[in-house]
């Protein structure tokens, strides 16, 4: 296809999921640009065939006009959504050479984040859509997605949700090929909720295997974790159905069970008995979401009053240092109840 007739696509962020998002979608309908932090980058970027075609720009020395691009996706961490929107309003002004954005077409932003913003303890669509307000449409890519798979094109299905469903067209027309299936959904809370809170689930899932505590024991704590999940975001107005789905059950269970989740590690590795600081350290700038957000779904719970023990856990543990063998205690301790209860 002739250049001029390509659609754009413009991936914030170089790390592991920008990256991968990107090999999967650049091709001859579809030119993708990456930005990322510095040239060092580059080099890193590179080495993958399919990622030489692609545009490589800095932060620094990006100055194209955001609304040349069909679809915006936003690879980086909850925490960094308001900044990295404020940075990109700023260049936005500033190539256009305006103080305001008067009548463009809307930009079309979706963010792969998984997570729940610390102190607002907004979802990150919330985040998005204060910010944009009627200058975009939102959407969220979320489901069980590890990057290193997607880099190798082995096959993956993901789900995008948004209230528009104009972008939902656009996502599908863009993101969907044979070894990366897309489905839509208008549930973005159900969407991100799943996404945020399956973090928590995995570290936890992680220490139980950590601790040697059997199979069983993980698959209550995925099953159970997931009922917690369900009830805070039904809570907040999501479709139950959900939580069986592909950002649900399906990121949960891959999240869990796989040893490439980094949130999954970190729970094995502190339970193994290594520092929180130490294992950070380790993982080369590389986010580890479940350990923002469980400070955040902890505020979030208590503010709706929601008993959830696992994730109430997992605070004790991370932010409360408590020992985790009397995590464990406490969890199997626990009163005994019906299995289903939605308050
Ligand atoms: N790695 C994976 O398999 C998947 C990750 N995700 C989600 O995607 C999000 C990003 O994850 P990864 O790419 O894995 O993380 P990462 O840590 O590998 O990369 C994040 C990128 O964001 C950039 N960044 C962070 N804050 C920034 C700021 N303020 N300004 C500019 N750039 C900034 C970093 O430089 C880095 O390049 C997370 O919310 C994660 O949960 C979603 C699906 C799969
Ligand atoms: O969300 C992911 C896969 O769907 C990646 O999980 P981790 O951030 O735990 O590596």
């Amino acid at each position: 296809m002739a250049d001029n007739l390509r659609v754009k696509t413009l991936v914030v962020g170089a790390g592991a999921f920008g990256t991968a998002i990107a090999a999967c979608i650049h091709n001859e309908n579809n030119a993708v640009t990456i930005i990322a932090r510095s040239h060092k980058n580059f080099s890193n970027l590179k080495k993958h065939d399919i990622l030489k075609e692609c545009e490589l720009q800095t932060f620094d020395e990006f100055n194209t006009d955001f609304s040349e691009f069909k679809l915006i996706i936003l690879a980086i961490p909850c925490q960094s959504l308001q900044k990295v929107s404020e940075w990109m309003l700023k260049k936005w002004l500033l190539v256009r050479n305006c103080n305001e954005i008067i009548s463009t077409p809307k930009l079309n932003i979706i963010s792969a984040a998984k997570g729940i913003e610390q102190k607002s303890l907004r979802l990150p669509y919330q985040v998005l859509e204060n910010f944009w307000q009627n200058n975009a449409e939102i959407g969220s890519l979320s489901g069980p997605s590890f990057a290193k798979e997607m880099l190798l094109g082995l096959p993956t299905c993901v789900v995008v949700s948004s209230k528009s469903s104009e972008l939902l067209s656009i996502a599908a027309q863009i993101l969907h090929s044979p070894y990366f299936r897309v489905y839509d959904s208008n549930d973005i809370v159900g969407v991100e909720i799943a996404g945020a809170l399956k973090n928590v689930i995995a570290m936890v899932a992680g220490a139980v295997d950590g601790l040697e505590l059997g199979y069983n024991a993980r698959a209550a704590v995925i099953t159970r974790g997931l009922s917690e999940i369900a009830k805070v975001g039904v809570q907040l107005g999501a479709d139950p159905m959900t939580f069986l789905g592909l950002s649900g059950v399906g990121d949960l269970i891959l999240t869990c069970t796989g040893d490439l989740s980094r949130n999954r590690q970190f729970g094995y590795r502190i339970a193994k008995g290594e520092s929180k600081e130490n294992i950070i350290d380790s993982m080369a700038g590389q986010v580890i979401e479940g350990i923002a957000t469980t400070q955040s779904a902890y505020e979030l719970c208590n503010k709706l009053g929601i008993e959830t023990s696992i994730l109430s856990a997992a605070y004790k543990v991370i932010y409360e240092d408590m020992p985790i063998k009397d995590a464990v205690t406490l969890l199997i301790d626990k009163e005994q109840g019906r299995e289903f209860k939605w308050k």
